[in-house]
């Protein structure tokens, strides 16, 4: 499903990642763990086609990225949800109008949006907060937001980089606990921490980075 050949990424003055060989199967559970500037953000910014590897090859569903024009990988990366720390939610739209963007730039409208928004907040457990803006969430309730926004569009495979990152350790809890239970139902999930309970919690197998190479 994500198959990485040979992948180096470099940004100016930095190689993040060196060589990497690897892959993550349909419906699996994968962690991605390493010290801080390991490279885990790079490896899931690559996989989730939001950036483009300096050389080696990326496959997502069968596609070499590096064939794929913007307008193609743009329509590839509605197929993956992900939260990422830079990917943030719109402090001015209320929780309803933060899940429903990706449908809205999808296209969709009207009681179909409505249906699925819901949905979705219902399975982070926000139903209740719809009309709240993000402001008046606490921070784990931030968290749960970009996670029903994520999965908003029903994608196959979903990819989120630290995502318990600040929140104490019950909160994280139930955030990784969220994720198993997307795995559970056949999402493929690439989730990165550097937090050993969290990681516990995940279980499912390791990709262990070291200085932007795989660990051995
Ligand atoms: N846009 C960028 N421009 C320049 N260097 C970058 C950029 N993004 C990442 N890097 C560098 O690449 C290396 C890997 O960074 P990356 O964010 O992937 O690590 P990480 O394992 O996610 O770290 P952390 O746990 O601290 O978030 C670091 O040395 C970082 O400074």
């Amino acid at each position: 499903m994500i198959q990485f050949s040979a992948v180096t990424k470099r940004y100016p003055g930095r190689e993040a990642l060196h060589d990497v060989s690897c892959e993550i199967g349909s419906g699996e559970l994968v962690a991605v763990t390493g010290h801080s500037g390991a490279g885990k953000t790079t490896l899931l910014k690559l996989a989730a086609g939001l950036e483009r590897a300096t050389a080696g090859s990326v496959v997502i569903h069968g596609q070499n990225l590096a064939a794929l024009g913007e307008t193609a990988l743009a329509v590839l990366r509605r197929r993956i949800g992900f939260v990422f720390q830079d990917h943030k939610l719109l402090f001015d739209r209320n929780a309803f109008e933060n899940v429903a963007l990706p449908l809205r730039v999808a296209g969709f409208t009207g009681s179909e949006t409505a249906r699925r928004v819901r949905a979705s907040l219902d399975k982070v457990g926000l139903l209740e907060r719809e009309k709240a803006m993000p402001v008046a969430l606490s921070g784990g309730e931030q968290q749960r937001l970009c996670i029903a926004r994520a999965i908003v569009n029903r994608p196959s495979i979903l990819i989120a980089d630290e995502p318990t990152g600040n929140l104490d350790s019950d909160y994280a809890g139930a955030i990784v606990d969220l994720f198993v239970s997307f795995n559970q139902v056949g999402v493929t999930v690439l989730i990165s921490s550097h937090d050993e309970r969290s990681l516990d919690r995940v279980g499912g197998r390791r990709i262990a980075l070291a200085k932007g190479a795989l660990a051995a």
